[in-house]
């Protein structure tokens, strides 16, 4: 469902994300971790359209950007890691935006936002956006994706401000898209979800893919024999060090 072909982005003479490969199949939700200035967000910029990529291809259920960007984006959800919505709109006109330009069904679009609403307790879609906090604004942006149903959700940091309600919901409403078929990519800094909700996960380091696989399969790249994500997330990103250091301070 996604595929990236030995997909580059240089910003002038600096490659921020170097030739990495791709494959995540339905049903199934990938982790994508990495320090910061990793290269994670550029990554989701060109998997989602919204960056053209130096070389390489990414291919959505099998089609490019090139020849049918807006097949691609009908059928994709992202939810970016900094929320941008127009602040002077409602959440319902927001909301009421979405609708029109995927051309949902609006009865079933606003069963499944009610749903959702009550799910995640929001219950402020008459103010205006830009009297939202950060997570409110979050929330709305996961319920204007969740309410679409896409095939393919991408989520950049999809945790930062919501709070542990809001998170569980999250966490199990992914897993139950999951079992339903969608194909879902998400980068974190909380290896706990990495750990807990993704069937395979990927490290990217300095632009490059530097492991990939099940949770079993990176505790085998561990020197150390740590069963931990935490370790051998520092192990491979030179983190350990780090640990000595504080030790001196
Ligand atoms: N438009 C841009 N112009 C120049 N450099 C950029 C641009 N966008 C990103 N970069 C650089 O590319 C590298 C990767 O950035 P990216 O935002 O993809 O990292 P990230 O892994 O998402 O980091 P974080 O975890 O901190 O959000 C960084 O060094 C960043 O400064």
């Amino acid at each position: 469902m996604i595929k990236a072909i030995n997909l580059t982005k240089r910003f002038k003479d600096f490659t921020a994300v170097d030739s990495i490969n791709l494959l995540i199949k339905p049903g199934e939700i990938y982790g994508f971790l990495g320090p910061n200035g990793a290269g994670k967000t550029t990554t989701i910029r060109m998997l989602t359209g919204t960056l053209k990529p130096t070389s390489g291809e990414v291919l959505i259920m099998e089609k490019s950007y090139k020849d049918y960007e807006l097949e691609i984006k009908r059928n994709i959800g992202v939810v970016p890691d900094e929320p941008k919505m127009y602040e002077n709109l409602k959440g319902s006109e927001f909301i009421e935006f979405i609708i029109n330009v995927y051309k949902l069904d609006p009865k079933e679009a606003y069963n499944r936002f009610e749903e959702i609403c009550e799910a995640f307790n929001i219950d402020y879609i008459n103010n205006f956006i830009g009297d939202y906090s950060h997570g409110m604004k979050q929330k709305l942006m996961v319920a204007s994706v969740l309410m679409r149903k896409p095939k393919v959700i991408f989520l950049d940091e999809p945790t930062v401000g919501l709070d542990a309600k809001a998170t569980k919901i999250l966490k199990e409403i992914l897993h139950k898209y999951k079992e339903e078929g969608c194909c879902i990519f998400l980068t974190t800094h909380i290896l706990e979800i990495a750990e807990k909700m993704c069937d395979r996960i990927g490290i990217i380091d300095h632009g490059r893919i530097i492991a990939e696989g099940t949770l079993e399969e990176l505790r085998t790249l561990s020197k150390t024999g740590s069963t931990s994500l935490e370790d051998i997330f520092l192990e491979l990103t030179g983190g350990e060090e780090i640990m000595d250091i504080i030790k001196d301070l």
